[in-house]
């Protein structure tokens, strides 16, 4: 530990537990922070060696209680004696004590003096304290040229180095590899195009070389995508145009099946015993007492939507075993990137596999169904449909969208893999009732206006299963 680092927590506390709730990426938003402890802190860049006013770079990572008890916080700290007008409201706080008293403390991926030099340590693979660059052999990494942060509504922070590289920084951090940095390097040394390949990584531990166990994940580089926007901007571009959206829908639907084909062959695979499936249909089940008990809404179709995770149960003592991979885990319309403009794309780009932030990482890295990530984006068609100018989630038409970029979404999957996922009826219906249900809950705590679009879609998957939107798979 850095000698000054606890006393610069001790002196900032009061501020940083200010602070981190107003942050986007912070997760336990709702509940007072009661303090925020230190679990490594590590000099990038010491305070007052440039000279000149040049800044300083602390690297932390906190807990903050009560929130996190395994995870930690990254958070990547400048030091200014004055900070410039630009850099204002990055401004944190100022130290009462300690070797930095009076200095201005900020946010440092706002300063893009700070955020050039995590390039120029990504370039040159080695360790400084705890933590770990690497680079991925061949890899070329841009040259040191305007970084920006994102302004995007996420969960992580991410900085594009002059549209050339994109650094996602990491917040919620535990230890054990990070699923985005595991899948698309595996993904990548397997010659599947469909991923960004990670040109260099940090992390935080004992990681020798290759991503490890020992290890904390904390940030990934990658190529940026430059003219691409997401398939959620470019569904509702369609939408609003009057454009057909189903040739894109098909297309992505070939692309997931070639990244499931990729991360079969190149990530250990495995089958579910019937025990399996029956857990899997009981957490199901669990979870929508859970919505259901906070969602009174949700409360009429308990008994129905609990039929379908019973049948999901019946299925797995039928089946001898269900085949089980490595999967995305949080796929959805903005997941995807496609080419900004009417063409087509011959195939998407998949970003973001971490697996939803909110589950333990040894769930994220567990193999699961590929139907899991299948009914995370029908349900980003049936999203996608009720932003239709005048259509609401009753609409006829809003549900001819859903239906036909849904099949068209099955079609392409099965065209590139040789198996259509709606033969899978009650696995699909499981999965998507699962999502659904999550929904609900996401909607109801940060949408409410929004909490009609997954509640129509919990009476369709509570009506009798013929009432399927999904063409059947002649379609
Ligand atoms: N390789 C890339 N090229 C271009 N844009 C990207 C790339 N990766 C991410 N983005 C953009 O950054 C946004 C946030 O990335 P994402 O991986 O979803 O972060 P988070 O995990 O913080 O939600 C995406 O919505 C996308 O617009
Ligand atoms: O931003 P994350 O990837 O962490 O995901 C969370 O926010 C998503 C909304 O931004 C939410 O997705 C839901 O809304 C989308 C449209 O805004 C829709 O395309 C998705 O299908 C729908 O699930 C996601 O559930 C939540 O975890």
């Amino acid at each position: 530990m850095l000698d000054g680092s606890s006393s610069l927590i001790r002196s900032l506390g009061p501020q940083l537990k200010e602070w981190l709730p107003h942050q986007r990426w912070f997760a336990g938003k709702g509940r007072p922070l009661t303090d925020v402890s230190l679990v490594a802190a590590t000099e990038v860049l010491p305070y007052g060696t440039g000279g000149g006013g040049a800044p300083g770079l602390l690297h932390l990572l906190v807990r903050a209680r009560p929130h996190e008890s395994g995870g930690c916080y990254q958070l990547l700290l400048g030091v200014r004696e004055a900070l410039p007008p630009e850099l204002a409201p990055a401004l944190i706080g100022r130290p009462s004590a300690g070797p930095l008293r009076g200095t201005a403390v900020y946010e440092a991926l706002r300063d893009p003096r700070l955020t050039g030099l995590l390039l120029e340590r990504l370039r040159t693979p080695g360790t400084l304290g705890p933590l770990r660059f690497r680079r991925e052999r061949d890899a070329t990494l841009p040259a040191r040229s305007s970084p920006r942060l994102l302004d995007a509504e996420q969960s992580n922070s991410s900085v594009v180095y002059g549209n050339a590289a994109i650094l996602k920084v990491f917040r919620r951090v535990e230890p054990g590899v990070n699923p985005e940095l595991e899948l698309t390097l595996a993904l990548s040394r397997h010659g599947c195009s469909h991923v960004p390949p990670p040109l260099a990584w940090f992390a935080a531990g004992v990681d020798g070389g290759e991503p490890g166990d020992g290890s904390r994940t904390l940030g990934i580089l990658q190529p940026y995508l430059a003219g691409t926007r997401d398939g959620w901007q470019l569904a509702l571009r369609a939408l609003a145009k009057g454009t057909d959206f189903t040739p894109a829908a098909r297309a992505l639907g070939r692309t997931t099946a070639r990244v499931h084909t990729g991360l079969a062959e190149a990530l250990p695979t495995c089958t579910l015993s019937r025990t399996d499936v029956e857990r899997t249909a009981q957490s199901m089940a669990g979870r929508l007492e859970a919505a259901s008990a906070a969602v009174p809404a949700l409360r009429p179709y308990r008994t129905a939507l609990l039929d379908v995770f019973r049948a999901l149960t019946v299925l797995g003592s039928r089946r001898r075993a269900l085949p089980a991979q490595r999967v995305h885990g949080d796929l959805h319309l903005g997941q995807a990137l496609g080419p900004d403009g009417d063409r087509v794309p011959d195939g998407w780009t998949l970003i973001d596999f971490e697996g939803e932030p909110a589950r333990p990482l040894a769930e994220r890295r567990a193999p699961q169904p590929v139907e899991r990530d299948i009914a995370g984006m029908l349900r980003s068609f049936d999203y996608a449909a009720c932003q239709a100018p005048a259509a609401g989630p009753h609409s006829a038409s809003s549900r001819e969208w859903a239906a036909a970029n849904r099949a068209a979404y099955c079609a392409g999957y099965a065209e590139a893999c040789g198996r259509d996922p709606r033969e899978d009826a009650v696995l699909l219906r499981a999965y998507e009732t699962d999502k659904a249900v999550y929904e609900v809950l996401y909607e109801a705590r940060n949408r409410p206006s929004w909490l009609e679009i997954p509640l129509s879609a919990i009476r369709r998957l509570a009506a009798p299963p013929h009432a399927s939107p999904c063409s059947p798979p002649s379609a």
